[in-house]
């Protein structure tokens, strides 16, 4: 008699669940997508490998592509590569992913992760603080903090290995604080934290969607990682909370009238409207965390990137330096604005970048509504992606997807595209509020290093081993991995078989012998580029001058 109520009860269940869901059954039906199982749905294909979970995914979604759907326990996704879905989907669909909700212990509220009501007015509050005039006023703190790398990594002489990355990223921070707020960057505390904070909470994120029994919320909460996880959580209070109150100092007395650059940098921006109520303190809090950690980690990653590929490509790193000895000619004075925006083949380089290694290389939304995308409906209740990474390397869209050419960004050519085959700052309305920040960034940067500094990978494209060089930079092995940023941005490498995150200081640890390998041609510097695993060794240009000067 029991077992009979049992299976009544457990049947009643799965039809009640499945009559809720029938809308999305019904449209999901008709969408191709891996084979998935009741309950669990296709997550156990996604779950049972240590393989980098984005690499993974992305691959799923990549043999099944342009459309293909996906269940994760009950929940419907559907990604798309076609680039009128795209522009439906981040036209009409406002509201995030619920996967978004991963991070509400960190940031609730923020543009990133708000529900569209929040973001609305959130977004209406900061989008002065990055107008033209207020960005162009950025210039000379890019100049400035980038000219403070080239510096440190001219004092490294003699350092036989840097983590390249920390170095910019750091930067980075310094000129999010500089530009986003009115704080000196030296007193805030513990701000060289904010990298190591951000590296390690998304690890730990990444962890957590590996093993399957930590997305049960009773077993995560009794786990270390939730320990550290709220420590890491409770350290980015502490510091966010450190600058805001530096912020206040810095302007105790308050000019109703003032209409400098200062008062409308985003945060004296916020802490104004907090006086009049519009924002509380804990919003101003969680939106300042995740600007820093947006407006840095993005363009640090941009940079490495950028220059791990010239590395690899010589060549094009030597057009682009021509370019730079052409509109830049004495070493010594700081670029311009104008001279920046003279230089048409570095732009083309970093958009070329960001087309094959999509600082963000997935976008997800939820479908409030049924998006009509012929022959399927993408159904209310659904979570869309839009795989970057997948949309930038369509072969419908990009003849040889996998070649780097950044003749691809001369204006003919992007004029016959489809204006959302690539977009690696997002579209339509709740797209990246710092693109034009993080460009203007990102060139003077890389301008400045490449002004100075020659980057190459140690042993050259030949000797690298292929597993290292992502698919699409390495035109001679189109098999390599897909190798995408993960959301940390940095690339996994398989080492005895096992998968390792390159986290700085477990990298170094990791790979030692590859650290240690002497490089006959260029026995000045080595750093290393975390990003993908390939050693990036620099040397000066200035000693390159001196040198042919002296032999002629
Ligand atoms: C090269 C550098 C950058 C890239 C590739 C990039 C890319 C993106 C992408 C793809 C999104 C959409 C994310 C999503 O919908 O899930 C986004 C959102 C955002 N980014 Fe960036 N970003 C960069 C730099 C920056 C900088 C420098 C800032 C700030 C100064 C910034 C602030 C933001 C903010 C606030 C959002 C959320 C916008 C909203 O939902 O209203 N980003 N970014």
């Amino acid at each position: 008699m029991l077992i009979w109520i049992f299976i009544y009860a457990v049947t009643f269940v799965i039809i009640s669940v499945l009559w809720k869901k029938r809308w999305l059954l019904y449209h999901a039906w008709k969408i191709p997508g891996p084979f998935s199982v009741p309950l669990v749905g296709s997550a156990f294909l996604l779950s049972a490998t240590k393989d980098n979970f984005f690499d993974l995914i992305c691959g799923k979604m990549e043999s099944w592509r342009p459309v293909t759907k996906f269940w994760v326990g009950s929940q419907l996704y559907i990604a798309t590569t076609r680039p009128t879905d795209v522009e439906k989907i981040l036209t009409n669909c406002l509201n995030k992913s619920p996967f978004y909700e991963n991070f509400n212990d960190i940031m609730k509220d923020t543009l990133l992760t708000s529900k569209v009501s929040i973001w609305k007015e959130h977004r209406k509050m900061i989008n002065p603080s990055f107008n033209s005039k207020i960005l162009n006023s950025h210039h000379d703190t890019f100049v400035k903090y980038s000219r403070e790398m080239v510096k440190i990594l001219d004092d490294k002489e003699g350092v036989e290995q840097t983590d390249f990355l920390q170095v910019i990223w750091e930067k980075t921070v310094d000129v999010a604080l500089a530009t986003l707020t009115n704080v000196k960057p030296h007193v805030v505390k513990k701000r060289q934290r904010i990298t190591s904070i951000t590296a390690r909470y998304e690890q730990i994120l990444i962890q957590r969607f590996h093993t399957f029994w930590l997305l049960i919320e009773f077993f995560w909460k009794l786990s270390n990682l939730h320990k550290e996880h709220k420590m890491l959580c409770e350290t980015s209070h502490e510091i966010a909370k450190n600058i805001i109150a530096e912020e206040y100092m810095s302007h105790e007395t308050e000019d109703r009238n003032d209409d400098t650059i200062e008062s409308k940098r985003f945060l004296r921006n916020l802490t104004k409207l907090n006086r009049t109520m519009q924002i509380s303190r804990e919003e101003i809090l969680e939106e300042t965390i995740f600007m820093i950690i947006a407006a840095s980690e993005t363009s640090a990653l941009t940079v490495n990137t950028v220059l791990t590929i010239l590395g690899i490509y010589s060549d094009i790193q030597e057009r682009v330096y021509q370019e730079l000895v052409s509109v830049l000619p004495n070493i010594e004075n700081s670029p311009t604005q104008e001279e920046i925006n003279r230089l048409d083949y570095l732009e083309r380089v970093i958009k070329e970048t960001l087309r094959l290694v999509p600082t963000a290389p997935l976008i997800l939304r939820y479908a409030d509504e049924d998006i009509k995308c012929d022959p399927y409906v993408f159904p209310a209740g659904s979570n869309l992606v839009v795989p970057l990474i997948l949309l930038h390397r369509a072969p419908e869209v990009w003849p040889e997807p996998e070649k780097f050419d950044p003749d691809r960004f001369l204006p003919d050519e992007v004029a016959k595209r489809h204006r959302c085959s690539y977009i690696p700052f997002s579209f339509g309305a709740r797209n990246c509020i710092g693109l034009r920040f993080g460009m203007m960034e990102v060139k003077i940067m890389v301008a400045t290093i490449l002004r100075n500094f020659k980057v190459q990978t140690v042993g050259g494209r030949e000797e690298i081993s292929k597993e290292k060089i992502p698919r699409g930079l390495d035109p001679t092995n189109p098999q390599a991995k897909l190798s995408i940023p993960t959301l940390r941005g940095k690339y996994w490498f398989k080492k005895n078989n096992v998968y390792a995150s390159c986290m700085a200081g477990d990298l170094v640890l990791d790979i030692k012998d590859l650290l240690q390998m002497p490089h006959p041609s260029s026995p000045r510097k080595y750093l290393l580029s975390l990003d993908n695993v390939l050693l990036l060794s620099i040397q000066s240009r200035f000693d390159e001058k001196w040198c042919n000067d002296m032999m002629s």
